[in-house]
């Protein structure tokens, strides 16, 4: 595609976020927005164009069929397009102090190399090789049902979903929504309208919350509302491996 030779710029809009202020959210609610986007108009289009060229994908998801919701996705081969590896590969480190703050406030062991690189080669020597990159598709009608992306035991803490259309323009519903389980009470929800381009930080399987004990252990699980109007796609990127 044509936008390999400015992948290098991807790095440069990653860099460019403030990242503080995302962390912060990331401690108040469990996921954030990007405060600037992640990836142009342009090049937005050029991700959502790859959905019809069936080589780039190991698996294509029909969600109804395994009640995941309604609606398709697919699964990149490792072979990811050069703005989604860059991408993937610059996001890693920026994450990488949440995930060990994370881990320390809840008394876990944080695995997490300093690069992404050394990280997958974890992965891959403990039975999860498959690649989890994936971009969906959603029309009129359908929906992503409440979730997590943990495929074993090597899990990265966060990822982030990019979306690729225009909301309230080329798509209207189809808002990311949020569950946090609190510690002996009920769910507390979230949601966020994704602009083009922007990423959402969000939490994989769990997260520290206060408690008068000190930090307990907050499940949360991640979704998309029914899309009422047109469609919605979005770039999905995880930063562990599938078995
Ligand atoms: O389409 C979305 O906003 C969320 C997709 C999703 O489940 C993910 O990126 O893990
Ligand atoms: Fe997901």
């Amino acid at each position: 595609m044509r936008t390999i030779n400015r992948a290098g710029r991807t790095g440069v809009r990653v860099a460019g976020q403030d990242w503080d202020s995302v962390a912060g959210d990331l401690d108040a609610y469990g996921n954030a927005l990007t405060g600037q986007p992640l990836l142009s108009p342009t090049e937005c289009r050029a991700i959502t164009a790859l959905y019809d060229d069936g080589e780039r994908f190991r698996t294509t998801v029909d969600m109804a069929r395994h009640r995941f919701g309604s609606g398709q996705y697919r699964y990149f081969t490792h072979d990811l397009p050069e703005l989604v590896r860059e991408l993937r590969a610059a996001l890693y480190p920026r994450l990488l102090p949440v995930a060990r703050d994370w881990a320390g406030k809840l008394g876990r062991d944080a695995p997490w190399p300093d690069t992404l690189d050394e990280w997958l080669t974890m992965c891959h020597e403990a039975g999860q090789a498959k690649s989890a990159q994936i971009l969906l598709r959603y029309g009129a009608g359908d929906w992503n049902a409440l979730h997590r992306d943990v495929f074993g035991d090597m899990v990265f803490p966060l990822q982030v979903v990019i979306g690729l259309d225009v909301p309230g323009t080329d798509f209207t519903g189809g808002e990311f929504i949020m569950t946090e389980q609190r510690p002996r009470a009920q769910s507390r929800g979230s949601s966020a309208t994704l602009p083009q381009g922007h990423g959402l930080v969000f939490t994989t399987r769990d997260r520290p919350v206060r408690s008068a004990r000190g930090w307990s252990n907050a499940p949360m699980r991640h979704g998309v509302s029914t899309v009422r109007s047109g469609h919605r796609h979005t770039l999905g990127l995880v930063f562990h491996d599938a078995a």
